[in-house]
């Protein structure tokens, strides 16, 4: 049986319109499910944090809506789902909470399992989950400044 006509269609047009590179292996963003997945990742992904009685303390005080909204742009952007992130260097977002509260690098893992049984429990097949952390390990020099 011949492909639907729009499958045959759609990919080259859309590429020629430069609306999308068909070449391009899609994003983590969009084999996560998009803006929609994301964002209920995020939430379910604070909810987690803050119940963690290790780690609400670091979020004492914070706008959790304004640091989910924050967060959301962050992951966006690393995942390819947007080309630019306006937010803080994360080096500097972090560094008040190394010098005055403590956080440590077995906090950066704590978050990053949270992160991962965040993905899990949103039905993210183990592969997905475990690219996501590589990436997400990525940020942790950074934010520790060991780069
Ligand atoms: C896992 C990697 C992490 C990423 C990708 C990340 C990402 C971010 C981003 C994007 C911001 C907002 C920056 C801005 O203001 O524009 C932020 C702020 C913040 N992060 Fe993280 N973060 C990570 C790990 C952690 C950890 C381990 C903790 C503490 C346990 C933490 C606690 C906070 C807090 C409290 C703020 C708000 C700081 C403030 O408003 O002064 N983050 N983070």
């Amino acid at each position: 049986m011949s492909p639907a006509p729009e499958t045959v269609v759609a990919e080259p047009v859309a590429a020629a319109a430069g609306v999308v590179d068909a070449a391009a292996p899609p994003s983590i963003f969009d084999r996560l499910g998009g803006e929609a997945a994301v964002e209920k990742a995020v939430d379910v992904f604070y909810e987690r944090i803050v119940a963690d009685p290790q780690l609400a303390p670091f979020f004492e005080g914070v706008d959790m809506r304004t640091q989910r909204r924050k967060q959301q742009a962050f992951m966006t952007y690393a995942f390819g789902g947007a080309t630019g992130y306006t937010g803080r260097d994360l080096a500097a977002a972090h560094r008040r909470l190394i010098r005055d509260k403590g956080l440590k690098e077995e906090h950066f893992d704590m978050v990053a399992g949270h992160l991962a049984g965040t993905l899990q429990l949103l039905g993210i097949g183990a592969d997905l989950v475990d690219e996501v952390i590589a990436l997400v390990a990525t940020t942790k020099p950074v934010i520790f400044e060991r780069v």
